[in-house]
């Protein structure tokens, strides 16, 4: 069964006319991982927005968004402000961004679980702690009283995990999360969204532009150029067989893990 199923996605710049994605038809079944991979600036981003349709107010969309046999393109903001967090949750590329600089942490969890829930401060802390302790975030109370820029890149990713333990989404759309970190918080990310996966079940959409990390969290890839799907199909046959010659010079440039994240793996394996 397909959880989200994108036909003929059209976007646009309203300011310079400019379209982004051209003709974009995708779909995501149940409990797999997809990901987006291609160049800088080819639209994994504005795709990804676009299916939660938090692009800025001059970027316009047509087409259809199925998600759970639902066309998201045509419900109004009230009625998706209820998808995004509790059905739909996004997984940034900086973590600093998904937060209020001006507030500590544990109140960005407690409007969006109260919003969600309807849950009392105490129900709040103890889920949170329970979701926050198995990402391996040790001391979470205190932790959920500082301020985004007193914890780490890989810190906040973490929290983002450990709120969508808690939420149990359908879908998360993890934009390039693990870019913004260093080596060892990459391989933790990607060790826990692994984890999230297995332990929920949910489906994910995943973009990267590190075919390493996408090798290891995949089920399906999907490659962009441009604004347009060069190809599409199960990860080992398209990086095994890609009909695409720009997919066969992403695979032939990037496929080798980083030195040092592969060291770390290897590592972790003995
Ligand atoms: N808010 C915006 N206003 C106008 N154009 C935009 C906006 N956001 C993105 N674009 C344009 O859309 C295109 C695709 O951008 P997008 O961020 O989706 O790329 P990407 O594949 O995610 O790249 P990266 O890997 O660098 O994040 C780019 O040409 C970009 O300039």
């Amino acid at each position: 069964m397909n959880m989200l199923e994108v036909k003929k996605l059209k976007v646009w710049d309203q300011k310079s006319h400019k379209v982004i994605i051209h003709n974009s038809s995708f779909q995501l079944q149940s409990g797999r991982c997809l990901a987006i991979v291609g160049e800088s600036g080819s639209g994994k981003s504005v795709t990804c927005r676009s299916i939660i349709r938090l692009n800025n107010p001059w970027i316009a969309q047509s087409g259809e968004i199925f998600f759970k046999g639902e066309n998201l393109n045509q419900l109004s903001e009230q009625e998706m402000r209820k998808k995004r967090g509790k059905q739909i949750s996004m997984i940034m590329q900086n973590g600093m961004n998904a937060f209020d600089p001006s507030r500590v942490v544990g109140v960005h969890f407690k409007e969006t679980l109260a919003e969600h829930f309807g849950w009392s401060k105490s129900e709040i802390e103890g889920n949170m702690k329970k979701a926050m302790e198995s990402v391996r975030l040790q001391n979470p109370i205190e932790m959920m009283n500082k301020y985004p820029y007193q914890l780490s890149g890989g810190m906040l990713q973490r929290m983002m995990i450990a709120l969508a333990l808690v939420l149990e989404p359908d879908l998360i759309i993890a934009d390039e999360p693990t870019t913004a970190l260093d080596t060892i918080s990459q391989f933790e990310v990607v060790e826990q969204l692994i984890h999230l996966r297995a332990r929920m079940g949910c489906c994910m959409l995943f973009v990267s532009h590190d075919l390493g990390v996408v090798k290891k969290i995949a089920d399906d890839v999907l490659v962009m150029k441009n604004g347009e799907i060069v190809e599409h199909g199960r990860m080992d046959a398209v990086f095994s067989d890609s009909q695409h010659a720009y997919t066969r010079h992403l695979v032939a440039t990037r496929l080798e893990l980083g030195h040092h994240f592969k060291k770390i793996m290897m590592q972790e394996e003995l």
